[in-house]
């Protein structure tokens, strides 16, 4: 068995960087990847303003608490002129403090009797202002090119003047499900059959990630059927990723497809759940280098784990992003005496600031998933006592 770490880099190693671009609005760029280094060819603030609604004076000028002759008022938006000794200004969050200034008081510090202020508290210089360049100086370098679009960064991007960015395109993905139990919900279940849930859940992990899904359904089960659908999806499509199929016994035409396409290789990895993984490649006329196949394990908690542990970083590579997985340290809220040799990730939600497993953690059970907050990495060869530091990755930064 390789061991998760070494899988993923392997899976990292096979990655291949997506190189084309594409230039969007700011608000189409949410989630998708920087595909150079945005410089800054301004300052932020552009200029010393006020930080309160209050006075702009200089401390220097006058022992406190003043008096100050108040002559002139300025608001977010205008410009003052400069005060002489013993002047100062009337001022409002963000206007530009008037050359002359070295702080701020608020107004809820100062008395202002016909134009004249006096400052109750006594203030320091520099106190209150915001300086030019304190937030992003003038050519530096904002964000670096690999780094994904959140609502952070797209409100950095705006307050430096850019309207529109150059982004890595999206991975094309094609889905298919593999297994002749597989139904589509609102079709009625035959006795056997269950309905199709992997489709559903990686197709939504899979645009998550920034992928387009072209979702091919259930396969069917033919061999020359299933080879000619893989050849024509791997022509159109960067990734092509099944459910189902791939550990020991199963009579299933996507891995004998794959291999006649292009190569294939089953993997057994050292992780609980989703031991069986297949990663390879299909070769096709329509692409220099074909497109990856992934086959992920049929059971939906197992594909639901290995697409967080493996798929998403591999994908975050093929856009030239990072992908981190973000582990907290949490006391364990339970006890494992015997060790496995698998890693185990547990379905845990945090309570009282402890770890606790969702009670039946088997591979089968989605609710598992749906109630967690979070993924407790239990290493291999190892046992927990109650209370122990675990590794806790919280779901919400794994998507
Ligand atoms: N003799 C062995 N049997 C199994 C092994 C093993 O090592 N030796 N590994 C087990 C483990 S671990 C896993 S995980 C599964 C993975 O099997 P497959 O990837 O071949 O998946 P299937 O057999 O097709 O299905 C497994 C399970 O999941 C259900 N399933 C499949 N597709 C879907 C779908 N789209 N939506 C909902 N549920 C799905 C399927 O009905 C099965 O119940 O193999 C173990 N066996
Ligand atoms: O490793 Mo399998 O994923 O236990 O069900």
């Amino acid at each position: 068995m390789l061991t998760v770490d070494q899988a993923r880099e392997q899976l990292l190693a096979a990655a291949r960087r997506i190189a084309e671009t594409e230039t969007l609005a700011l608000n189409d760029a949410l989630g998708r990847v920087l595909a150079t280094d945005v410089v800054s060819t301004l300052a932020v603030p552009g200029f010393d303003n006020s930080a309160m609604d209050g006075y702009a004076l200089n401390v220097a000028d006058v022992a406190q608490p003043g008096p100050f002759a108040v002559v002139q008022r300025i608001a977010a938006g205008d410009t003052g002129v400069a005060l002489a000794p013993g002047e100062a200004a009337r001022i409002f969050t963000g206007a530009p403090v008037p050359d002359g200034t070295n702080a701020v008081a608020m107004q809820e510090d100062c008395n202002v009797d016909g134009g004249t202020l006096t400052v109750g508290t006594p203030l320091r210089a520099g106190e209150h202002i915001r300086r030019r360049g304190e937030d992003v100086q003038d050519g530096a370098v904002v964000l670096k090119s690999g780094t994904r679009l959140g609502a952070a960064e797209l409100g950095l991007l705006a307050a430096i003047g850019v309207d529109r960015v150059a982004v890595v395109r999206k991975l094309r993905v094609a889905l298919l499900s593999t297994g002749n139990e597989l139904v589509e919900p609102g079709t009625p279940l035959a006795p056997g059959q269950i309905y199709n849930s992997n489709r559903y859940a990686i197709s939504a992990l899979l645009r998550e990630a920034g992928c387009i899904v072209d979702d091919l359904g259930i396969v069917p089960d033919r061999f020359a059927a299933t080879r000619d659908m893989l050849a024509a999806a791997a022509a159109t499509h960067d990734v092509v990723l099944s459910t189902g199929g791939v550990s020991v016994g199963e009579e299933d035409h996507v891995k004998a497809a794959v291999e006649s396409l292009g190569t294939l290789s089953l993997w057994k990895i050292a992780i609980k759940p989703g031991k069986p993984f297949a990663f390879g490649r299909i070769a096709s006329a329509g692409t220099a280098q074909g497109a990856d196949f992934i086959g992920l394990p049929g059971n939906p908690v197992s594909s639901f784990v290995t697409f967080l542990v493996f798929v998403r970083p591999f994908l975050a590579a093929r856009l030239g992003a990072g992908a981190t997985t973000p582990a907290v340290k949490v006391p364990a809220g339970f006890a494992i005496g015997r060790a496995g040799n698998r890693r185990e990730f547990l379905r845990a939600r945090l309570e009282q600031g402890r770890a606790v497993p969702y009670p039946n953690q088997s591979s089968g059970v989605l609710t598992s998933v749906v109630w967690a907050d979070g993924l407790v990495i239990v290493p291999e060869d190892r046992t927990i006592a109650d209370g122990e530091l675990v590794d806790f990755l919280p779901l919400a930064a794994l998507r």
